[in-house]
């Protein structure tokens, strides 16, 4: 899968933050080799100020974890690197250990495609703490910008109501692997295509194309340019219009669309790329229309993002398919996902039970969650999602349905009749992947079936309602009883 096909895969473990590595070899001199972790990655803000996220990114764990190994090459260059204060940063006797190396984690997650929502487990990872710790950046670098990408198409293709939005951002991407995660993951959130070649032949993604401004200029002439290009691509012929004036690119396009006709040929669509896309398309419309072309559809681009489409719809707009290339691959304007790995409890060795750890802050909103945590989703009678209700099954309580809210501990929520459902599925067993792991197209279409499940005022962009999130009565009163001893350790209260 991706990363492997991308990058030598013996590199895979390199591609971290030195802290890891130097994390494990303490842990390893600590004689903590047994020491197992557990560890959530989660994030404690929607993006795009949205009322949800499409998780994204988690089909490719497993490959990752089957991956993380230290060939030779690795270790000679880690062996090669030099502490700041001289001599080398990694012991002979680490470097061995690492040599033998394997990841035996085991890994739940979100299924990909699937809604997530703040402070809620997307992964979880357990496993020796040496392990758990070295997979801490990859795995960040792989489920944070995928879900953010993910959920920025989401709002996108909302915006466009059923048409088709096609992935144009390669170009404004950040470099060669953040436009391959932007195909895959616009993909998954509903993208139809993607100009990106290279996805299109590793993951399978649908390739769409038009043509450039630079055709038409390579040409004496727009009409001659549109005829070229019409006999070199009959089958899938779209023209762009606005490399000089619209009003004559819509008449060269319309002489063009009937010789096509002559031979038996059907232009395909117009794409407009400047100007008032919402004036400008009325006209197009309206003049292929009177010239008997209602079947010639009509794309635009331009800077566009879910907001642009929103409005040029609430314009009455008659367009067909979009291409949004910057602000999606960008994901303006949030370039990142506040996504974070952080441990929440430890046992001496693998029979030893879990002891739930917390981390204090000055400030509630960085407080984590305790335990070893996995979400139930509560759906309604029609199939759709109500509330998710974080549990520790070492601390639940008798009270399957009530909950407290994440953040705020005075509101509480009552799941009734619900149906729960687990959320978390099992991707990796001991450094094994858990089966078979499923295509793209699986999680592009829970992701279609999730979207569409989910209340139109969470998914609203103006001050969306925030969907319930809450702790397992049982998990939250260890969370309190546990920041208050630490408080108590600390000498704060
Ligand atoms: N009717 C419209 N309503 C709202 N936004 C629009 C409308 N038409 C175009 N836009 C958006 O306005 C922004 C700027 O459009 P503008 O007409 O200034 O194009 P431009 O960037 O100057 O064109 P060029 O690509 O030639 O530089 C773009 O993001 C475009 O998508
Ligand atoms: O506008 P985006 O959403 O980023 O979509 C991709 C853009 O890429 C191309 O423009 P190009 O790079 O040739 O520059 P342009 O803006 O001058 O058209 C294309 O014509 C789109 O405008
Ligand atoms: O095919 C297109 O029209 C296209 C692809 C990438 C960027 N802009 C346009």
């Amino acid at each position: 899968m991706a990363l492997t096909d991308r990058t030598n895969p013996h590199d895979v473990s390199l591609n971290t933050d030195l802290y890891e590595l130097t994390m494990a070899q303490g842990f390893w001199e600590s004689g903590m080799v047994d020491a197992e972790a557990c560890f959530n990655v989660f994030f404690r803000d929607n993006p795009f100020g949205g009322g949800y996220a499409v998780a994204c990114g988690m089909g490719q764990i497993a490959d990752l974890v089957s991956n993380f190994v230290f060939e030779d090459d690795v270790i000679d260059y880690l062996a090669s690197i030099q502490a700041p204060g001289g001599g080398p940063m990694f012991k002979a006797g680490f470097l061995d250990y690492l040599r033998g190396f394997h990841m035996r984690v085991s890994v739940w997650a979100v299924p990909e495609g699937d809604l997530v929502f703040p402070r809620e487990p997307m992964v979880r990872v357990e496993g020796p703490i040496i392990d758990c710790q070295l997979l801490e950046t990859a795995l960040l670098n792989l489920v944070n910008f995928q879900t953010l990408v993910a959920t920025k198409t989401a709002r996108v293709v909302h915006a466009a109501e059923g048409h088709p939005v096609s992935d144009f951002g390669l170009r404004r991407a950040q470099g060669p692997d953040g436009g391959l995660a932007v195909a895959r993951a616009s993909y998954i959130a509903g993208a139809s295509s993607t100009s990106n070649v290279l996805a299109g032949k590793i993951y399978g993604i649908p390739v769409f194309g038009t043509h450039a401004h630079s055709w038409v200029m390579a040409f004496p002439s727009e009409l001659e340019a549109f005829r070229a290009f019409a006999e070199s691509m009959p089958k899938n012929c779209v023209l762009l219009l606005d490399t000089y004036d619209v009003h004559q690119g819509i008449k060269n396009a319309i002489t063009v669309a009937k010789e096509m006709e002559e031979r038996g040929e059907r232009l395909a669509a117009i794409r407009i790329d400047s100007g008032d896309l919402a004036k400008l398309t009325k006209e197009a419309r309206r003049e292929f229309d009177a010239a008997g072309l209602p079947y010639v559809k009509i794309s635009a681009s331009n800077d566009l993002d879910e907001y642009t489409i929103q409005s040029l719809f609430a314009q009455g707009a008659p367009i067909d398919s979009f291409g949004v290339g910057t602000k999606l691959a960008t994901c303006d304007p949030q370039p990142s996902l506040g996504g974070v790995y952080k441990l929440s409890a430890t046992r001496a060795t693998h029979d030893s039970p879990w002891e739930p750890v917390i981390k204090l802050s000055e400030t509630a909103y960085k407080r984590t969650i305790p335990g070893v945590q996995h979400v139930r989703r509560f759906y309604d009678a029609s199939g759709c999602p109500v509330g998710d209700m974080i549990v520790d099954d070492a601390v639940a309580s008798d009270d399957s349905t009530s909950m407290v809210d994440v953040l705020d501990e005075y509101v509480s929520y009552d799941m009734g009749d619900a149906e729960p459902r687990e959320l978390l599925t099992q991707l990796v067993d001991a450094g094994e992947p858990s089966g078979v792991p499923e295509g793209i197209e699986a999680a592009k279409a829970r992701c279609r079936e999730a979207l569409m499940r989910l209340d139109p005022a969470v998914k609203r962009f103006l001050n969306p309602q925030t969907y319930p999130v809450g702790l397992e009565l049982g998990l939250a009163r260890t969370r309190s009883e546990l920041a208050r001893r630490e408080r108590r350790a600390s000498g704060r209260s």
